[in-house]
C-alpha cells in the first residue's frame, strides 16, 4: 500500500533579503511544537549558496522552482511593489502534489502557535481576508491541496498576466472569486497596520491570534528595531517577531562565537539582511532600544517588556561599551545590500513590452494645504517700488549697417544719387488702343525699373527719366525723340568693356562657324507660342538669356510692337483683323527681330551687324532682305545718324551659349535674367511672349 501523502508548512524565498523572514517564520513553527515538516520553495539562481545552507538547517525540504514573472507587471505598480514582479512563483504550490495539504505562509509570517488544526480542513482551499479588502483573501497564509488541473489554470492566468494588482494575490481571488473556497478567521492572518487598527477587537480576539503577517514594502527586519519600540498593536505584534529572531538569530558578541538560548549557533548569514545588526554600535544601541524577548510564544498572554523594561542580556552589551571593545565592520555587513527583485530579469528576458518606464520608481513629494487656523495677518507695510526703474535711451546711435560691398564700378562712384524703385504698377495704366505706350516708353520704364541701381546714367538721370517720377518732362515729345533721348541717356556699363564684348563675339562666331544658329529651335517647326492654348509644360527651355523682364513680371508690357491676343471667352483665338492700330514712333519689327529665328536685338545696327546665319551666305545681314509684307514704318528703315550704345547687347551675344547663359543669369542687380522662348517668332506673330529664366532650374 502507498505510504499516505504528507501535510506540510509551506513558504516561498526568492531573495536573499527575505531570508530573516523565513529564518524567524521556521523557528516560530518549531518553537510552536508543530508536528508537520517544513518546506520551502526557493529559487536557486536567485539565491546565495549561504542562504540556501541556512535553510536547509531549517526547513525539512527545499524545492526549487521556477520563478515566474508578470509579462505584463503594470498594475504592480497600482500598489507601489514593482518588486513583486515574480510574486506569480507562488502558484509553484499547486503543483507540490508530492503534499496532501500544504499550509502555506509568507516569509514575513511568524507564527504565534502552531496552526496543525488546518490541515484537517476538507476545503481544497482555504484563506483569510485581506485587511485592504474583507471581501478578498490575502495570500499570504493560504491551506492549499495541490493539484495539477488548479495549477495549470493558475499557470494560463499567469502568462496572460490576469491579474488586477499583477502579483498572485490579484490572480488567486480572481481564479476563486467564481469557485468554492474556505474563508479562515483573521486571527490566521493577523496583518497589523501602522496607521490603522481596530484595537479593541484586538484585545478582544488577541489569544486567538495564531500567525501576524507583516505585509508591505517593510519588513521587521527591513526597517530594524527602531519601529517596534512603543504601544499599540503594531509595535506589540512587531515584539513577537523580534521575540523570536532574539531567540534564535540575533547576533552575539563575536559574530559566529555564541549560542542562543535554544542551543543553535547565531546565525550570521541571516544577520547580514536585518537592518541595524551585526556592527558593534548596533550590539550596544539595540539592546538598549530592542523590545526584549517575550519569553514564551506559546503563551500570548506573556508581558511585553518595552524599551524600558530590563534587558534579557544587559551584561552583554554594556560590557563592549565598558571595555571599549570596537570590532571592525565585518565584511558581511558591507556585502548585506540585497537587490530588489527587478522589473525583470535582464539575463533571461527581454524587458517586457509595456514596462513601466524608470520613472515610475522617482520619489514623489506630497504639499499639503496649511491646516494653521490663524487668520492671515498682513504685514504692516511693504517695500517700497524701485525708484530707479527707466529706459536709458543711448546717447550715441547705433551705426548703421555697413554699406554692402560694391561690385559694379560705378558703385564707387562717391555722389552716385540713391537709386529709385519704379514698378510697373506705379505706371499708366494698361495700353489704350491707338495710344498706348511705345516700345521706347517700354523700354524707358524696363530700363529704369531693372537698372535702378541708376546703371551709367549721369545723376538724377534714373529718376528724371522714370515715367512715374513726378519730374517727367511735361512737355509733349514725339516717340522717335523719346528714343533718341532715351538711348543717348542710357546704356549699360558693360558694353564699355571691350573684353567682353570681343568674348562673347569670339563665342558667338565660333558658333557661327560650327554651323549652329543661334537660336534655330530644334525642330524647325513653328509653334504659336503666345496661344495661351499652348500649356507651359509643352514648351521647350529656352536658349536665349536676355534681360526682358518675364512674363510673369511685366504680363502686360508690350515689348513688341505688336499687342498681346487673348482669347475669347470662347476660347478661339481672335481675328487677326487689327483690333488694335499699330502703335506710332516704334522701330519696325524687322530692325530688331529676326524673321528666320526670333532672335531680338534692341538696337537695330547691331542686330544687321551681328546677326547672321550660317546659311545666309549672300546676305549681309539678316535685315538684308525684310519680309516684304511686314516694312510699315518709313521711320524704322532709315539709318540712325548717332549709333547709340545697346541695351542689351549681352542678350543678344550670349545666346545660344550654356555657359555665358550660366554666368550671365544674373542681372547687374542681382535678379535673375529673363530668357526669351526659343521657340521661332513668326514676324505674323500678334506678339512676344518672355519666360523666366532661371539658372539651374528648368521649366517643365
Ligand atoms: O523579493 C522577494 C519578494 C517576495 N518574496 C516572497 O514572496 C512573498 C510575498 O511578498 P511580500 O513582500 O510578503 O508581499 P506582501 O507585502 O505580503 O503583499 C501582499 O501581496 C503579495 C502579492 O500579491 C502577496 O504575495 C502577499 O501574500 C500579500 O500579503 C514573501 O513573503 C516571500 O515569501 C521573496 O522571497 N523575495
Ligand atoms: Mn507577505
Amino acid at each position: 500500500m502507498a505510504r499516505p501523502l504528507e501535510d506540510v508548512y509551506c513558504t516561498l524565498l526568492m531573495s536573499d533579503s527575505y531570508l530573516p523572514g523565513a529564518a524567524v517564520l521556521a523557528h516560530s513553527l518549531r518553537d510552536a511544537g508543530t508536528t508537520k515538516k517544513l518546506a520551502a520553495l526557493i529559487t536557486l539562481d536567485t539565491l546565495s549558496p549561504d542562504t540556501v545552507a541556512e535553510l536547509k538547517t531549517l526547513y525539512d525540504y527545499l524545492i526549487p522552482v521556477e520563478r515566474i514573472r508578470n509579462p505584463n507587471p503594470a498594475n504592480l505598480y497600482l500598489m507601489g511593489r514593482p518588486d513583486l514582479a515574480f510574486a506569480f512563483t507562488k502558484i509553484a504550490l499547486w503543483r507540490q502534489t508530492q503534499f496532501r495539504k500544504v499550509v502555506y505562509l509568507d516569509a514575513d509570517v511568524v507564527a504565534l502557535r502552531a496552526l496543525d488544526e488546518l490541515f484537517g480542513l476538507e476545503a481544497p482551499f482555504a484563506a483569510a481576508p485581506d485587511v485592504g479588502w474583507p471581501d478578498a483573501f490575502n495570500t499570504g497564509v493560504m491551506v492549499i491541496s495541490p493539484n495539477m488541473g488548479d495549477y495549470w489554470a493558475l499557470q494560463t492566468m499567469a502568462a496572460a498576466a490576469d491579474s488586477f494588482d499583477g502579483a498572485d494575490q490579484g490572480l488567486l481571488n480572481q481564479y476563486y472569486e467564481h469557485r468554492s473556497w474556505h474563508r479562515l478567521g483573521f486571527t490566521y492572518n493577523c496583518t497589523p497596520n501602522a496607521q490603522y487598527q481596530w484595537e479593541p477587537a484586538y484585545r478582544y480576539y488577541k489569544r486567538d491570534i495564531g500567525a501576524v503577517h507583516f505585509i508591505g514594502k517593510d519588513k521587521p527586519w527591513s526597517s530594524g528595531r527602531t519601529g517596534g519600540g512603543g504601544p499599540g498593536v503594531h509595535n506589540e505584534l512587531l515584539a513577537r517577531w523580534w521575540a523570536v529572531y532574539d531567540r534564535h538569530l540575533k547576533a552575539a558578541t563575536t559574530p559566529q562565537s555564541g549560542e542562543g538560548p535554544s542551543g543553535r549557533r547565531y546565525s550570521t548569514t541571516v544577520q547580514q539582511y536585518v537592518h541595524g545588526q551585526a556592527t558593534s554600535a548596533d550590539f550596544g544601541t539595540s539592546s538598549l532600544q530592542h523590545i526584549a524577548a517575550v519569553p514564551d510564544i506559546v503563551e500570548p498572554e506573556a508581558p511585553i517588556i518595552t524599551a524600558e523594561a530590563p534587558l534579557s542580556e544587559p551584561g552583554e552589551a554594556v560590557e563592549n561599551i565598558d571595555q571599549g571593545v570596537v570590532e571592525p565592520t565585518p565584511t558581511f555587513e558591507q556585502r548585506k545590500f540585497s537587490a530588489p527583485q527587478m522589473q525583470w530579469d535582464a539575463t533571461r528576458f527581454e524587458p517586457p513590452a509595456e514596462s513601466v518606464p524608470e520613472a515610475a520608481n522617482f520619489p514623489t513629494r506630497t504639499y499639503e494645504f496649511n491646516e494653521s487656523k490663524q487668520l492671515f495677518q498682513a504685514p504692516r507695510s511693504y517695500p517700497a517700488p524701485p525708484t530707479d526703474m527707466w529706459y536709458q535711451v543711448p546717447e550715441t546711435r547705433p551705426t548703421p549697417a555697413e554699406k554692402p560691398r560694391a561690385i559694379f564700378p560705378w558703385e564707387k562712384e562717391p555722389d552716385r544719387p540713391q537709386a529709385t524703385r519704379v514698378f510697373a504698377e506705379d505706371l499708366a495704366s494698361s495700353p489704350q488702343p491707338g495710344s498706348g505706350p511705345s516700345l521706347v516708353d517700354s523700354a524707358q520704364q524696363f530700363t529704369t525699373t531693372h537698372c535702378e541701381e541708376g546703371a551709367g546714367s549721369p545723376p538724377g538721370q534714373a529718376q528724371a527719366t522714370g515715367p512715374g517720377s513726378p519730374e517727367r518732362p511735361s512737355s509733349p515729345q514725339t516717340a522717335d525723340q523719346q528714343w533718341q533721348t532715351f538711348q543717348q541717356n542710357n546704356s549699360n556699363a558693360w558694353d564699355a568693356v571691350p573684353g567682353i564684348d570681343t568674348y562673347v563675339r569670339a563665342i558667338m562666331e565660333s558658333q557661327t562657324k560650327r554651323g549652329k544658329p543661334q537660336l534655330l529651335h530644334q525642330d524647325g517647326v513653328p509653334e504659336d507660342i503666345l496661344s495661351p492654348a499652348i500649356s507651359r509644360k509643352d514648351r521647350r527651355q529656352s536658349l536665349i538669356l536676355t534681360d526682358f523682364p518675364s512674363a510673369m513680371e511685366r504680363p502686360s508690357l508690350p515689348v513688341t510692337p505688336a499687342p498681346i491676343r487673348r482669347p475669347t471667352f470662347w476660347g478661339e483665338e481672335r481675328d487677326e483683323a487689327g483690333e488694335l492700330p499699330q502703335a506710332e514712333g516704334v522701330p519696325e519689327q524687322e530692325d530688331w527681330v529676326c524673321p528666320k529665328c526670333g532672335f531680338i536685338s534692341v538696337r537695330a545696327e547691331d542686330f544687321r551687324r551681328d546677326h547672321r546665319h550660317s546659311s545666309d551666305a549672300s546676305t549681309t545681314t539678316a535685315l538684308a532682305s525684310p519680309p516684304p509684307a511686314s516694312s510699315q514704318s518709313p521711320s524704322t528703315t532709315k539709318p540712325r545718324e548717332n549709333p547709340p550704345s545697346p541695351i542689351f547687347s549681352p542678350a543678344t551675344t550670349l545666346a545660344g551659349s550654356p555657359e555665358m547663359q550660366y554666368r550671365a543669369g544674373i542681372s547687374p542687380r542681382g535678379a535673375p535674367l529673363a530668357s526669351l522662348t526659343d521657340a521661332p517668332l513668326q514676324p505674323s506673330s500678334p506678339s512676344l511672349e518672355l519666360q523666366t529664366h532661371f539658372p539651374g532650374f528648368s521649366a517643365p
